[in-house]
């Protein structure tokens, strides 16, 4: 487990950005464990003045000991607060990372069930978060204060003590790299059985119909063993536990219980010095030495493996505060672009050069699945790049401001999103101050003006996803959506594939007279004829051009449009 892994990295950063909450946690924890360093002396300056028959003064040093348990009780009441103001921020920084890894990583389709797993999973980061620093954070406290506790009645005992709980200590830490392994075992294979259980599920029809039944329940019944046979192997560790609490607390209980004869005799301790020394022993370091095991071992190395694999799920976002705002200049360059999905497989995009200058209209052509929506989602900056840059108006893109850049370039994928509420809701979801007189002049535009009509007006409802509108419809909502915004960059990844092509040539030219830059993923070649300039993937070579020029001198482009010709013909 590495300590510079993003989700670990992560929490350290947002710890470092609380420094007044963490001093105020330090403060009242020393508050808090007052009655840990005070119980065994009053216990024996009690217990001395009893046996001096000063019943008087054993009582006042009795009242004194219930005095800081309750200074202790007002400490512990105030450090809630200051835990929430430290936790909360880590988990709304984790949520972010995680949610934005998870849509970046699946730009098509957005698992929103894997969005929810992982949201489920942050909130248990968070309670596990919780509990280690309200209860591992009190132990520690209370071992520390018991041991100088220890050291003010009987400097040797606290040697003693100090020594065999270090030893259990260095021990325990040993075994945690082994322990994280087991808990990150168990962790996958709990994942393996919900991964194979719902793939089941989802393919339970094809399943039946196939007689495959047996296998697909063979399936899961194997993961589920695996994953029981890693959470026995886990609780075996339990046994060295025990020998740890033994080792740091018992131990010396037991050594001291036997030298006691010879310290009372000696002078070394008093009785009461004795019942005080054996109170540190068996109320503050023997408890709280098994409860910071149990909870190291348990919530502390659970929290760590959950917190390294949620942030195997996202790349740990440069902090806003690195970041500039949008630049004044929109033009788009691409400079030695080089994208692979995966360390291993080849590159979709290679050594890329492009612009595209303000105002500029573009259309990107090639072959499917050449990997011209993989070009459109580096340049929003939705896929990093493994080699080159995006620039705009001269600026890195992965340097600008996410708002920003998402304000500055309008995507619009080919699988529309409408959702829940009315239409006027839906197309101004990007310029909320936009007037009715705006919206119907854009539906007007793109050609969305007879839906509106027969839907009933800007006032019409739809239903969550558009259930009852066709995919074109879709289409017409979300191109009048970013149409209306002030994006001044915007890329239509196939944004009209539903359309036909009368609609589609009617809101592509809206969207090349609107001011601005337009890229087109091109559905249609026509798409490249109405272009300035057209940019031909071809797997290893692009060639850029207007549409005559690669008529000229490219025999691929040649031919998708004598394709095209004949299709029309
Ligand atoms: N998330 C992904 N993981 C792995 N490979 C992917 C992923 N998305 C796309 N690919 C692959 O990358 C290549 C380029 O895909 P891309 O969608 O960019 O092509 P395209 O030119 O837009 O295709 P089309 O015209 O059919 O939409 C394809 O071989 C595709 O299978």
């Amino acid at each position: 487990m590495r300590l510079n892994q993003p989700g670990i990295a992560l929490v350290f950063r947002q710890l470092r950005g609380s420094p007044r909450p963490l001093a105020w946690i330090l403060l009242w924890s020393v508050v808090e464990s007052l009655p840990a360093l005070v119980s065994g002396l009053a216990v024996s300056r009690a217990v001395d003045h009893f046996l001096a028959d000063d019943a008087g003064l054993g009582l006042g040093y009795l009242a004194l000991l219930l005095g800081t348990a309750a200074i202790g009780a007002a400490g512990t009441r105030q450090l809630f607060p200051w835990l929430a103001a430290v936790i909360e921020p880590v988990r709304d920084a984790f949520l972010t990372a995680v949610v934005r890894g998870a849509v970046t990583d699946e730009t098509r389709t957005v698992d929103t069930a894997a969005v929810a797993r992982l949201g489920e999973q942050v909130q248990a980061v968070r309670e596990v978060l919780f509990v280690t620093l309200r209860v591992v954070r009190q132990i520690v406290f209370t071992v520390v204060a018991a041991l100088v506790g220890l050291a003010l009645l009987s400097p040797v005992a606290a040697l003693l003590s100090g020594a065999c709980a270090t030893l259990a200590l260095t021990l325990f830490a040993l075994q945690l790299p082994d322990l994280a392994e087991r808990h990150r075992a168990v962790l996958l294979a709990e994942e393996e059985v919900a991964r194979r259980a719902s793939a089941t599920v989802e393919g339970v029809r094809d399943a039946i119909a196939c007689g495959a039944v047996d296998r697909a329940a063979d399936e899961v019944g194997s993961a589920t063993d695996a994953a029981v046979g890693n959470e026995r192997r886990l609780v075996r560790r339990t046994a060295l536990r025990t020998a740890i609490v033994f080792l740091g607390a018992q131990l010396p209980l037991l050594v001291l219980l036997a030298a006691a004869p010879w310290l009372l005799r000696e002078g070394q301790l008093t009785a009461g010095g004795l019942v005080g020394a054996i109170t540190y022993l068996t109320v503050g370091l023997e408890p709280a030495l098994r409860r910071l095991v149990e909870a190291v071992a348990t919530w502390g190395l659970e929290m760590a493996v959950t917190i390294v694999r949620l942030g195997e799920g996202f790349t740990d976002p440069q902090p806003e505060r690195d970041l500039v705002p949008a630049p004044a200049r929109h033009d788009l360059e691409v400079s030695g672009l080089t994208f692979a999905y995966g360390a291993h497989a080849a590159p979709v995009v290679r050594d890329l050069d492009l612009v595209l200058p303000e105002g500029g209209h573009l259309a990107v052509v090639g072959p499917s699945g050449i990997g011209k929506s993989t070009l459109a989602n580096l340049i929003v900056g939705l896929l990093p790049p493994q080699g080159g840059r995006v620039r705009l108006g001269g600026v890195d893109i992965c340097d600008i401001r996410r708002g920003d850049l998402r304000r500055q370039l309008g995507l619009i994928p080919q699988e529309a999103y409408v959702f829940a509420g009315t239409l006027r809701e839906n197309l101004t979801y990007l310029a909320p101050r936009a007037g009715d007189r705006a919206v119907t002049e854009a539906a007007d535009e793109i050609g969305l003006t007879p839906l509106l009509e027969r839907l009933g007006g800007l006032d019409a409802r739809v239903g969550a996803g558009g259930v009852e509108l066709s995919a074109g419809e879709k289409q017409l909502i979300a191109l009048t959506r970013v149409f209306l915004s002030p994006a001044p960059v915007v890329i239509l990844d196939e944004a009209t594939s539903s359309l036909d092509p009368v609609a589609e040539a009617r809101a592509e030219m809206a969207f090349a007279r609107r001011q601005g830059s337009l890229l087109v993923i091109a559905h249609r070649l026509s798409s490249a004829v109405r272009a300035d300039q057209v940019l031909l993937l071809d797997g290893d070579t692009a060639c850029l051009g207007s549409h005559d020029e690669l008529v000229r001198s490219s025999a691929l482009y040649a031919d998708l449009v004598g394709h095209w010709d004949l299709s029309r013909a």
